[in-house]
Parts: structure tokens; sequence; C-alpha cells
């Protein structure tokens, strides 16, 4: 399945379609990483696994989210740019070559998974429509925010110096190296402001990206992503571009999800995707998370609601692990199994 000579919103369609309608998406990729044991505090956090002695851990990662049934996995490249490695002592040249790996592993995930898929006759591998489910690898294009690795992708105030120009700027290249790479898509995420979604659309333009794009936000409520710009006048930025193939939410607390895609859905008609975190807060200056005073319970169980309300895209962020995705796979692929039978 490739996008070359579709339409981007054909080829996305196509994928949905042959998803049953409603697909997977993975699940906190940095977090995992971490339950596994590696230290990410650090400048570059998850983007660290990426030098070539930690593409194992990695590509373990990728597994586990395809192995609890994944339609989407996202790359390690969130939080990898040339400048953020450059700052780190890397030449540009080391730089170029980590964030093509980083589409490189997605891929060999995938392949060794098929492979995996193949041989397996566990019952469930056993069921014909997840076993020959579609698998996207979407090259996962972290915010300026993210760059600065100080959480201010939860706060999205760039201050006044910070235009549109500069972030076409700081990402042009970045974005150019990963669709050259040979991701099926670009997965704009955990976008903090308007600002910056502005300046993906006017990129994706000025380059003539061919590439399906997903804008996704992070928000602070129902209905105004982290900066306080709305969420619907983002919404509707990514609305005007040709290129975005679906838009929606990440890493933002379950409790507002439901209330969010109703806010988004005003704005566009394209496929609505929610990737939660686990509702806990992140202390940048320690790298470290804590229960939030709301209690938050584990969202599986709200992912035929927020179907009903309109979204059809479906994972988590941060803290979500692949027993979530897990679930949310039943969730999905159990109505498509029903349905087939
Ligand atoms: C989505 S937040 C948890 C990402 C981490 C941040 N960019 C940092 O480096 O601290
Ligand atoms: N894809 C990234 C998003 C961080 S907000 C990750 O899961 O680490
Ligand atoms: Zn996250």
């Amino acid at each position: 399945m490739g996008f070359k000579g579709k339409e981007a919103s054909s080829f996305f369609r196509d994928f949905l379609d042959e998803c049953g309608g409603s697909a997977v998406i993975d699940g906190g990729f940095a977090t995992e990483l971490e339950r596994h044991g590696a230290d990410l505090n650090d400048q570059l956090w998850s983007a660290k696994c990426l030098v070539s002695s930690s593409s194992h851990l990695v590509r373990r990662v990728h597994l586990d989210y395809l192995e609890a049934g994944a339609n989407i996995i996202l790359t390690a490249s969130y939080q990898a740019t040339i400048q953020g490695f450059e700052a780190k002592g890397f030449s540009r040249e080391e730089g170029v070559t980590m964030l093509r790996r980083s589409v490189e592993i997605a891929r060999e995930a995938r392949e060794i998974y098929h492979d995996r898929c193949t041989k397996d006759s566990s019952d469930f591998m056993r069921n014909e429509r997840y076993r020959k489910r579609p698998i996207l690898i979407a090259a996962s294009v972290g915010s300026y925010g993210a760059y600065l690795a100080d959480g201010s992708e939860y706060v999205g105030d760039y201050g006044d110096s910070v235009t549109v120009q500069t972030l076409k700027d700081f990402h042009r290249e970045r974005v150019k190296i990963l669709v050259d790479a040979g991701a099926d898509l670009i997965a704009f995420e955990t976008i903090p402001n308007k600002l910056e979604a502005q300046a993906y659309a006017e990129l994706l333009d000025e380059e003539g990206i061919e590439t399906p794009a997903w804008f996704s936000f992070s928000c602070k409520d129902e209905s105004n992503v982290v900066s306080g710009d709305s969420i619907f006048e983002c919404a509707s930025i990514a609305d005007s571009c040709r290129q975005v193939v679906a838009v929606g939410v990440n890493c933002t607390a379950p409790r507002f999800i439901h209330g969010l895609i109703s806010s988004v859905k005003k704005a566009t008609s394209k496929p609505v995707l929610v990737y939660p975190n686990s509702g806990e807060t992140y202390i940048s200056e320690s790298n470290q998370w804590v229960k939030s005073s709301e209690s938050e319970d584990d969202f599986v169980p709200y992912i035929s609601k927020w179907r009903d309300a309109g979204a059809s895209l479906f994972g988590g962020c941060c803290r979500t692990t692949p027993n979530t995705i897990r679930g949310i796979a039943e969730a999905i692929y159990g109505k498509v199994q029903d349905k087939c039978i």
C-alpha cells in the first residue's frame, strides 16, 4: 500500500476502509523505552535511543505495539532534530543518518512482525482480518517546544521572537529527510499552538510534500490547546491543508477527549484521531510523572463512546503501554470480527 500517485486523502480513506472504519495507533513511545530501562533525562529525550547501540530497544518497543494490535506505529523521531543532535556534538551527517534510521527501524519492525504473522498459529493470530490488517509507519515530528526539552510543548509560548518563518526554517530539513526515508505518513504531534500548525501547513505546501500528514494537538481543556489558542482555530488550519488526512489530539488528559472530539468535528470533516496520555502530569525538571489531582481511570472503556462521538483513530500517548493498545485493538477488532462472522 502506498500513496505515490494517489491523492493523500484517498490513500488514507482506503487505509481506514481496510481497517474496517477505525484504526489503532500505538501508545507512549518514550515512556515505554523508559519502562524498559532507558534513561531519557536528556535534551534528546527519546531521540537519545537513536544512537546505534539502542536501536534494538527502539525496534522492540515498535514490535510490542504491533503485537498489541497497532495499525500505525510512530517513529522515534519526536525529539530528533539536526539542531538537537549538533548541540550534542554529532555532525550534520550523523544527525541525518539518525533521522533516517528512525524510519528504517520502524520498517524493520514491520517486516519482522509480518514474518512472525505468517508463522504464528495462536488463536488471536488466526483471526484473518486482524493478521492481515494494514500497518503504516508514521514519522513523528515533535514541536519546536519538544526540541527545547523543557516541557514547552505543554505550554506553547515561544515568545515574540519566534515567528511562522522561524518554525518553518526549524522543521524544514527534518521533515524532508523523514519523507525521503520512506515514511508512509507524517505525524505532526503534540502541537501546542496555532503558530506551529500554520508553519507545518505552509511547509508542506512550499516543499510540495505529497506524503499524507496528520496534525495532532496537545490540549489543556475541552476547547483549547495548551497555549490557550482554540482547538477550533487550530483544527481549521489543519482542515485547510490539502496534505492533512486526519486531525485530532494527543498527549492530553483522557477527561477532555470527548469534548475535544466535538470541537474538532466542528472545524473539519477529515477523520478525527485521539491518543491521550495517562492523565498524569509531567515535571520537566526531573523528567518525572505525578498523579493528577483528578484521578484518571484507564480510558479503554471510553473508546466506543469516543467512536460514537465521531473519532476513528485511537491510541495512547505518554505513560500508556502495549496493554492499553491491546485493549483498544480488542475494542476495535472485536467488532470487526463480529461483523465478519
Ligand atoms: C511530551 S513531554 C513529556 C516531552 C518531553 C520534553 N520534550 C522534554 O524533553 O522534557
Ligand atoms: N510519539 C511520542 C509523543 C510524545 S508526546 C512518544 O510517544 O514518545
Ligand atoms: Zn505524549
